[in-house]
């Protein structure tokens, strides 16, 4: 094994690990290790260091003495040729470059869809599906509430004739808002704007199982007091669901904001891992061709190193080393504090203090070399720590940042995987699908092709995409072969040209030529063939150039997909889920639609009905009220009047006791006679109840016949008519019984002027023969029998006549007591009445009874119309309004559909894949 060694090098005054700085010239430094002659590419590197890179200036020109570094960056650089590897270049970024375009107009596009639906959402709280709860015999909270809170109140009656009818028919609910069932058990819509409307029946629209893929990032989070996402929605009021849904959308809107940023951004990140000691820090500085990250050869990375552009960093090559626990700000030097370039050994070995550095570097590569800078995308270098168990974890969490577009896994050629190698590759490429693969150490190894076969097999089991692509993917090289410049530049300070593992010592170095396939690590050996090693050494460069070329092809097309891939995936999924909630919004307004169109087609004639009723019931009602009033009126007056008329002769059944009774007997006879009459009455109050209830159930058939089911009268009680205005007959009336009331003096008289001349008669018969006989009056008679008998007889005649006739008609008039008094006392009686007037004061009283008692019912079903047109009217007027909220919310929710479709195929159209990596490459 041999090192050889470039001839115009001096590499011989300083080992390995000394800072090396050249000895005779200013120009920028470098060694190289091979064969003696330069490689292409180191001389094409040396060339440009010599010439452009503004290293300051070449010392060919006898400009600066190159003792200071003065890297050009703000120069400009050379336009690269258009060789294959950058036509495919451009063409990648071409694609990107469209991709992009049309992912940030999607993303545009959603974000204003999002917003006028949350505005939507608030005139019209979309429904958002639920799964069913298991019982659907449970009431719902709403079918548990009255539908007729208004019906509740216990009615006050007018009248004691009247119950309170038991709980009232349930009435059919107004207009509600209820989805349609679309086909499916496990999904119902949840009614909207109508939030308060009872929903009788909650429609089920798709399985459980489907329920679970219907929304992704539209799904409401809801994880409340033990209560399933299911419950909660049928718990919570429509309002709430809209106002959790607006929270959701005003999330989802944020993180497209966070995702078009993050495409906006040109830069990518690049994590570099490996095992401990595998040549991360040492592939990261041959790929920045200069020796930024320290390197050793026991493990020395503790902390991750971001490399970046020091353009970022207003050109300022410098390290932010970020405290733990300290989001990196880098306007806010609070967050970080500031090192040297050179310090950096110092401080990536301190991870007590700090959890990542950003080591701010100026790029000395031209734009079609560097991967740093490329032109097209800047990318940041991670140099992670290597993995062990402490860190594995740390890294992986790392690796799966959103930010990290990228993940090259440097293994050690001569360890292969290890356990925490096998272990990172594993997980990572769950997540990242293709890992790139710097097999390093390449040098070191005897059998290369076994090595590979191995490596690559391993691989295969590890990850079975990269394995796919291990010709573009995975790449056997030696870091520590590529010339890098010191920290300084190639002749600063800071170049100790320990990059490489055989560095010589001069500002750039060249590692060491090892042409040994041992794992012997004896780099920099001395006597090999100079050809040999020549060649060996230009293949190690050329290897290491095909993996740049690969790692620029990757990462620019891994950028398409750790940028736009998740930009893309999660606006499909939203614009799916605005499809699905769109459709399904769209689904219920269409239903809605239907359902109150078809419900105002019958509403309107139903109102129109129900104001005829209103008129027609109140017209007959009224007519019933005044004629069966005016009936009962003219009835009582008739029977009462009759009954008054006929007392005289009613059979009281009362015994004439003897004379000696005769006034208990009268005042019996008074109490029956007033009995009569009161009954007579009480006969009249029952036909007046009679005729009242029957046109109480008129007025209810009337009800039935309007309102059918809804209607529900108070229960009539007829036998509670007449309770408070009672008739008080006896009360009333005052008269007493006197001693002329037993003598009915106009019968008697009458009957006295018979007796008189019948005794006149029988006097005179015998003496004035038959002539009396034919006498009619007593007058008569008298006068003939003067005639006949002549004055004197007839003188001596009329005192005994005269005692005869009083004595007759004394016992005349007690013996008619019992037919006169009867007569006395009803004449009395109805004197006394009428003087109360009391015929038509029942009847008066009676027939208002039996007015109030009808105007009740009628009053109610009156109402009950009343409230029947009024609801009818509310109703229409409603259902117009939801007719009109459904026809907008059916357009809105058409519109959501077709446009969230229309984006949708804009994002679908979007081919992340684009060429296959190296595909373009001829
Ligand atoms: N022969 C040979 N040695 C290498 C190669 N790459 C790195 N080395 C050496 O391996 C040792 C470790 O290199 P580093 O770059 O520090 O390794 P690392 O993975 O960054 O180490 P940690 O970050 O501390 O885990 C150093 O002595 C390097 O010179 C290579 O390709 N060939």
């Amino acid at each position: 094994m041999s090192r050889n060694v470039s001839p115009d090098r001096d590499f011989s005054s300083s080992g390995p690990s000394t800072p090396r700085r050249a000895a005779t010239s200013g120009r920028p430094q470098y060694m190289t290790v091979g064969s003696g002659s330069t490689s292409e590419s180191a001389a094409r590197l040396v060339a440009l260091l010599d010439d452009d890179s503004g290293y300051g200036g070449s010392i060919r020109s006898g400009g600066s003495n190159g003792s200071s570094w003065h890297p050009g960056l703000t120069h400009d650089r050379p336009t690269p040729s258009h060789t294959p590897e950058v036509t495919d270049r451009h063409i990648h970024q071409g694609y990107y470059n469209r991709n992009k375009t049309q992912l940030l107009r999607a993303i545009n596009e959603a974000v204003d869809t999002l917003k006028d639906f949350q505005a939507f959402n608030q005139d019209w709280p979309a429904h958002y599906p639920s799964v069913q709860r298991a019982d659907p015999s449970e009431p719902t909270s709403s079918q548990r509430s009255d539908p007729r809170p208004g019906l509740h109140h216990t009615q006050s009656t007018l009248d004691n004739h009247y119950e309170p009818r038991g709980p009232p028919p349930s009435r059919p609910g107004l207009a509600r808002r209820a989805g349609t069932s679309l086909g499916e058990r496990g999904w119902q819509p949840e009614a909207s704007s109508s939030a308060a409307r009872p929903t009788a029946e909650e429609p089920r629209l798709v399985t459980p199982q489907l329920a679970q893929n219907f929304l992704s990032v539209l799904n409401i989070d809801l994880k409340m007091g033990g209560l399933s996402q299911a419950e909660l929605v049928h718990s919570l009021e429509k309002k709430s669901i809209a106002s959790l849904l607006d929270g959701q959308i005003r999330k989802i809107r944020q993180h497209l904001y966070a995702l078009r940023e993050r495409i906006e951004d040109t830069s990518s990140k690049v994590l570099v891992t490996g095992d401990l000691n595998a040549g991360k820090s040492t592939f990261c500085n041959a790929l920045l061709r200069r020796k930024v990250l320290p390197v050793d050869q026991q493990p020395c990375t503790a902390i991750f190193c971001e490399v970046l552009d020091a353009r970022e960093n207003g050109g300022i090559e410098e390290v932010h080393a970020v405290q733990i626990d300290t989001q990196y700000v880098r306007d806010d030097e609070r967050t970080y504090d500031v090192y040297a370039l050179k310090e950096l050994e110092n401080i990536v070995t301190e991870n007590e203090r700090y959890s990542q550095c950003k080591v701010y570097v100026k790029d000395i590569r031209m734009v079609n070399e560097s991967l740093l800078n490329n032109g097209d995308v800047d990318i940041a270098l991670i140099d992670a720590p290597g993995l062990n168990a402490d860190s594995i974890l740390t890294t992986a969490v790392f690796a799966k940042d959103a930010e990290i577009d990228v993940v090259v896994f440097v293994v050690s050629a001569a360890n292969r995987f290890t356990q925490s190698a096998k272990e990172f590759i594993f997980n990572a490429a769950q997540e990242k699908a293709y890992i790139f693969m710097v097999v390093n150490g390449f040098d070191n190894i005897r059998d290369k092709k076994r090595c590979q076969e191995k490596i690559l097999e391993q691989l295969a089991g590890l990850s079975p995409a990269t394995f796919k692509e291990s010709s573009e993917l995975v790449h056997f090289v030696s870091s520590s072969s590529i010339p890098v410049a010191p920290l300084g530049g190639p002749d600063g300070p800071g170049g100790d040209g320990s990059g490489g593992s055989g560095g010589s010592g001069s500002g750039f170095e060249v590692p060491d030529g090892d042409d040994d396939d041992e794992p012997s690590g004896k780099h920099g050996e001395p006597g090999s063939p100079p050809g040999k090693g020549k060649g060996k050494e230009r293949e190690k460069i050329r290897d290491f150039e095909e993996l740049e070329a690969s790692l620029r092809r990757f990462v620019l097309e891994k950028r398409a997909q750790s940028k736009l891939a998740p930009a893309r995936t999660y606006l499909m999924n939203v614009l799916r889920d605005i499809d699905s909630l769109g459709t399904f919004n769209r689904n219920i307004a269409q239903s809605e639609f239907n359902r109150v169109t078809e419900e105002l087609r019958t509403l309107a004639p139903a109102f129109e009905k129900s104001k005829e009723a209103e008129t027609e019931v109140s017209r007959g009602t009224d007519q019933t009220i005044e004629e069966t009033a005016n009936n009962v009126f003219t009835h009582t007056r008739e029977h009462v009047g009759s009954s008054i008329a006929r007392l005289a002769e009613h059979d009281f059944g009362v015994q004439y006791p003897g004379l000696l009774s005769a006034y208990s007997y009268a005042e019996d006879l008074k109490a029956a006679m007033i009995q009569e009459i009161s009954d007579s009455v009480t006969r009249c109050e029952q036909y007046a109840r009679e005729q009242t209830s029957d046109r109480v159930n008129y007025i209810k058939s009337l009800g039935l016949l309007h309102l059918g089911d809804n209607y529900s009268p108070q229960i009539f009680r007829s036998e509670r008519m007449f309770i408070k205005r009672r008739d008080a007959l006896a009360r009333q009336v005052d008269f007493e019984v006197e001693t002329l009331d037993f003598f009915d003096m106009a019968s008697l008289w009458e009957r006295q002027e018979k007796v008189a001349g019948t005794g006149m008669a029988v006097t005179v018969a015998g003496v004035v023969g038959t002539r009396l006989v034919g006498g009619v009056g007593w007058v008569d008679g008298a006068l003939g029998a003067a005639k006949v008998v002549g004055a004197n007889n007839l003188r001596r005649l009329i005192i005994p006549g005269a005692i005869l006739t009083v004595i007759l008609g004394i016992s005349y008039a007690l013996a008619s007591i019992p037919r006169s008094l009867p007569r006395r006392l009803s004449s009395k009686l109805s004197a006394q009445l009428a003087e109360l007037d009391y015929t038509h004061k029942n009847a008066l009283r009676i027939s208002s009874e039996v007015r109030k008692a009808l105007k009740f019912p009628a009053g109610e079903l009156q109402s009950e119309l009343s409230r029947n047109a009024r609801e009818l009217r509310g109703k229409k007027e409603e259902t117009s309004r939801f007719r009109d909220e459904a026809e907008h919310a059916l357009k809105y929710f058409t519109n959501l559909v077709r446009k969230s479709g229309r984006i949708r195929n804009v994002v679908e159209n979007v081919n992340l894949e684009g060429p296959a990596p190296g595909a373009l490459v001829v």
